[in-house]
């Protein structure tokens, strides 16, 4: 067996990242219905996630790595799409030295796996990283959000094993395409006890929420850049216009109370959305 990877990231570097973390007080007082909500993903100076659509791109360094990690045991919850499950086979779980599986007691720390996917693209097999993590005490078992009824029986049956399961939520369609609404997600994660979230991508998911239609959803915004380009084609962060006012197009979002901090190579900018 290979050894296991664990990861450390020092107290003193978890101080500044605070005021843009999850605390269950503040969360429910800003809303009492769905969970915090944090953006965050690496990317590279001309806003690329990846190199290529369904290609995994190791952007961070170790030492942003490990913060990745420390927000996950700071958070609930970990979401991301359908395209990243399929491109990247993610673990999704917090590797950090002293959570549950990594020195730790049971899954302490361990954030709850949520993958959106209306049709059932991610193929879900007992080989699949965070099943087997699931099955080996060192990860939760993933949620699967779906619209589809009937989702694979090959895929139920490798999610039951693990103890995870297919969420079924009512289906909206938006330019011919079956979309679940956020609010809808979320409210639903709420339900089931899932206080705080981080939404670590990919492309549609991101530009989705930093869109104007999400606007009031995301709470704070922790992204990593690396100090490098990828160059065209990739898949980018670049979310839709808010619209056109007077002949002046509207910007999509700005950043309030942004705050810098290098790590390692890596710059982080962090920022809230309210
Ligand atoms: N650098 C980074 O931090 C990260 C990079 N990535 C990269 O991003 C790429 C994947 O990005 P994308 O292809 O854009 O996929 P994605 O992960 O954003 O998933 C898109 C899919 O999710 C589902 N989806 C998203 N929002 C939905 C909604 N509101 N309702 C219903 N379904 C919804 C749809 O099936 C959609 O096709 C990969 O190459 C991956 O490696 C992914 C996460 C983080
Ligand atoms: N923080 C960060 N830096 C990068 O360079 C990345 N490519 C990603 N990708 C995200 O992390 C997931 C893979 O990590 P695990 O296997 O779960 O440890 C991947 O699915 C993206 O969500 N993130």
């Amino acid at each position: 067996m290979p050894p296991r990877e664990t990861l450390l990231f020092s107290d003193s570097e978890r101080e500044w990242l605070e005021p843009f973390l999850p605390s269950t007080r503040a969360a429910i007082e800003a809303s009492p219905t769905r969970p915090h909500v944090t953006l965050t993903f690496a990317t590279s100076l001309d806003s690329a996630l990846s190199i290529a659509p369904g290609v995994q791109t190791a952007l961070s360094g170790p030492e942003s790595k490990a913060m990745t990690h420390y927000l996950r045991s700071r958070h609930d919850a970990i979401l991301v799409g359908a395209g990243t499950a399929v491109a990247d086979d993610p673990s999704l779980n917090c590797r950090l030295d002293g959570t549950g599986g990594y020195g730790g007691a049971e899954l302490n720390g361990q954030p709850q796996p949520v993958i959106v996917d209306p049709s059932c693209r991610w193929k879900v097999r007992a080989e699949s990283k965070v099943v087997r993590l699931a099955k080996e005490g060192r990860g939760r078992a993933p949620w699967v959000i779906t619209v589809a009824r009937d989702p694979p029986l090959a895929c139920v049956e490798a999610l039951r094993e693990a103890g995870g399961e297919y969420l079924v939520l009512p289906s909206n369609t938006m330019e011919g395409k079956e979309v679940i609404d956020w609010n809808e997600l979320l409210a639903e994660l709420w339900r089931r006890g899932v206080k705080s979230i981080m939404i670590e991508g990919g492309g549609t998911v991101i530009n989705s929420l930093l869109s104007s239609k999400c606007a009031g959803l995301v709470d704070s915004v922790i992204v990593t850049i690396a100090p490098t380009w990828l160059g065209p084609g990739g898949v980018v962060v670049s979310p839709p216009r808010a619209g056109v006012v007077a002949n002046q197009q509207l910007p999509v979002a700005r950043l309030q109370r942004p705050r810098w901090h290098q790590l390692g190579d890596d710059v982080v900018l962090c920022g809230v959305l309210k």
